[in-house]
């Protein structure tokens, strides 16, 4: 959590590598993450951005984008379908993905990165396209549901009573911006 502008999205982005600091180290599980392949390292520290990355075509091609350049078995449609409704997704995969609502491409997005199964989920404000009530489901069930696989989920949010009832650590960021 921080103020607007305070770094958190930069943070995230540090943190798969999507961005160089000037200075510093950061190390996964003792291993510098500079040293690893990046693509290798995204799929095992997946993020979500704020903003939704929707491609063109169906609902499952969008899920499964994913795994096109991987040697891995793309997941089931019983797979698609339970990951859907854990995001509270009540749609048929084969419709349209660029005709949901912003809300509903958010829970696309975040259906896609929990279906690549990473080790670690990055998520830049995952509830704030959504109403409070479906943020409320959302987030228990993502939450749960990375718990069950054992993954550890970083999350920025504006929104205290989700980081209350969630987060087992909470990080405020102050603005380090050079000004
Ligand atoms: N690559 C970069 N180099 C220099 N400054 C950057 C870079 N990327 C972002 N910034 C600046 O760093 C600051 C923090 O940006 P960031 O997007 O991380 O904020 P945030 O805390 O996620 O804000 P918000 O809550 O509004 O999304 C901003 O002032 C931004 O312009």
């Amino acid at each position: 959590m921080g103020p607007s502008g305070s770094g958190k999205s930069t943070l995230l982005k540090l943190l798969n590598h999507l961005i160089s600091p000037d200075s510093g180290q950061l190390l996964y599980k003792e291993q510098s993450i500079f040293e690893m392949d990046p693509i290798q390292l995204r799929r095992r520290i997946m993020m979500t951005p704020q903003t939704p990355v929707i491609f063109e075509g169906s609902i499952k091609d969008n899920l499964i984008v994913g795994y096109a350049f991987s040697k891995e078995e793309a997941p089931s449609e019983q797979e698609m379908n339970e990951v859907m409704q854990t995001c509270l997704l009540k749609k048929d995969l084969a419709e349209k993905a660029d005709n949901l609502s912003g809300g509903e491409k958010q829970r696309l997005a975040l259906a896609r990165a929990m279906l690549m199964k990473p080790d670690v989920l990055l998520l830049d404000e995952p509830s704030s396209a959504l109403d409070e009530d479906t943020a409320d489901i959302v987030m228990k069930n993502v939450v749960d549901h990375t718990k069950h696989h054992r993954q550890t989920l970083i999350m920025v949010t504006h929104d205290k009573k989700i980081a209350n009832q969630f987060c087992e650590n909470d990080i405020n960021m102050k603005d380090y911006s050079l000004k």
